[in-house]
């Protein structure tokens, strides 16, 4: 399929950002991660969810994400963004990895403070939305790897190697 080689999605600090960018050095394409999109053009997540609430940061998002999966990129969504039922169906036909996470290995991640959802319960509302959502990752994804206990690096590697060998790239 045109657009995006590789998609990743998965639940808060599973590395979706980190190693999504990594892997499109690696394959030397251009790499979007829906937030940063967003924080370029309209300010911290934070902010927006604060000042606008989260159907705002929904649209947004969604907007984003339908438009960067035209793109031959490597693109990484934010946690939620599989739940809209517009980038759900966007993302049917693509390359899709699903990158989770144990709860204790995610706890050390996720203490930035960026991340709204997790403002005031932390890893309690981390596993709910993990609970609510896995369901639909599930359904979207081609392809999943725990990124638990290993090494960044090692998973972007092997990650990379995968699209190269599907897409036929140097
Ligand atoms: N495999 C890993 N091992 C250790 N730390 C990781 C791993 N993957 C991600 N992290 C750390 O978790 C945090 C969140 O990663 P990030 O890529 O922003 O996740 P996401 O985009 O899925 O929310 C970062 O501090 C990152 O360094
Ligand atoms: O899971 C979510 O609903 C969210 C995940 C965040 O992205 P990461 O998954 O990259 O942390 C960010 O989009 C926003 O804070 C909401
Ligand atoms: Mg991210």
């Amino acid at each position: 399929m045109a657009g995006a080689l590789v998609v990743f999605i998965g639940p808060m600090a599973a590395g979706k950002t980190r190693i999504g960018k990594r892997v499109a050095k690696r394959l030397g394409v251009p790499f979007i991660d829906s937030d940063k999109v967003i924080v370029a053009e309209h300010g911290p997540v934070a902010e927006i969810f604060v000042e606008h609430g989260e159907p705002h940061f929904r649209a947004l998002e969604a907007a984003v994400v339908v438009a960067a999966l035209e793109e031959p990129a490597v693109v990484s969504l934010g946690g939620g963004a599989p739940m809209t039922p517009a980038v759900a169906k966007a993302l049917a036909g693509h390359d899709v990895v699903l990158l989770t996470t144990s709860p204790e290995a995610v706890e050390s991640r996720i203490g930035d403070g960026r991340r709204p959802l997790l403002a005031e319960r932390g890893i309690e509302a981390w596993i709910e939305l993990l609970e609510q959502r896995l369901p639909t990752y599930e359904a979207l994804a081609t392809h999943t790897v725990d990124t638990s206990r290993r090494p960044i690096d090692h998973i972007a590697a092997e990650l990379a190697d995968r699209v190269r060998a599907r897409e036929h790239l140097a």
